[in-house]
């Protein structure tokens, strides 16, 4: 679905990303997982035409993306949910949501299987977005990506700043996006045991370069463990 190779990424003259090879198989859940610092929102950010990346290839489908504008990218099939979330406090649930509608040119409506999805949207839609709870505007985020209809979902930190009860609900949220929508996905995160629980495939990051890959349930989570505190 997405392939990402010896891809460079810059910012200004500073590569923070050398010679990148990623990829997230389709109706997968991949994980990439490192700690602070290391390049993990910069790879998304270079998924989504936010930084400069010079050289290298990102396939969506086989087509090379990588000089293709933002816009263009979403219309071609990613959503992105940032770090931080980017919700509108002073807009309404319903007006987050659809400001996802803008990145088609405004047409369009919002599908109903995200109503379904989280109930909790249709619910609270004339509240304002920086109302929520943590969890909730992580909701509100997803669906915002979803109303483009994306092949594939790549999520940064989703959950960050949020409480473990509310952290599988979540998880449980990103895997029926991908198995009742069949929507891949693409996570960045650094809590271990949520990226175990929920990767088919996991990429451990070190200084912008891969240290380790693999399918998630044949690694040894002791020894990646050992990669994020040493
Ligand atoms: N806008 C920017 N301008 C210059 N350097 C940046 C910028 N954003 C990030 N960096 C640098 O790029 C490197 C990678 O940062 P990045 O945010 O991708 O890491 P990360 O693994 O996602 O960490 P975190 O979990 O803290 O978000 C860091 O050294 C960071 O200081």
């Amino acid at each position: 679905m997405l392939k990402i190779e010896q891809m460079d990424a810059y910012y200004g003259e500073s590569r923070v990303i050398p010679g990148l090879n990623l990829q997230a198989k389709k109706g997968e859940i991949t994980c990439l997982i490192g700690r602070n610092g290391v390049g993990k929102s910069t790879t998304l950010k270079s998924i989504m035409g936010l930084v400069k990346t010079p050289t290298g290839r990102i396939l969506l489908a086989d087509q090379d993306i990588i000089h293709m504008k933002t816009y263009d990218r979403v219309k071609k099939g990613i959503g992105y949910v940032p770090q931080g979330r980017d919700i509108f406090p002073q807009m309404t649930v319903q007006e987050n949501i659809e400001l996802g509608l803008q990145a088609l040119g405004g047409k369009g409506k919002v599908p109903e299987y995200i109503y379904d999805l989280f109930p909790i949207l249709p619910q609270f839609a004339k509240r304002k977005g920086g109302d929520l709870s943590g969890g909730q505007q992580q909701q509100l985020a997803i669906a915002r990506a979803l109303v483009t209809d994306p092949k594939i979902l790549i999520l940064d930190e989703p959950t960050e700043g949020i409480q473990p009860s509310i952290i599988q609900d979540i998880g449980e949220a990103i895997r029926r996006v991908n198995k009742e929508l069949d929507i891949t996905v693409l996570i960045v995160e650094q809590y271990l045991d949520f990226v175990l629980g929920i990767s088919d495939a996991l990429y451990v990051m070190e200084k912008g370069s891969i240290v380790l890959q693999g399918r998630t349930k044949e690694m040894d989570p002791r020894k990646v463990q050992k990669m994020m505190t040493d």
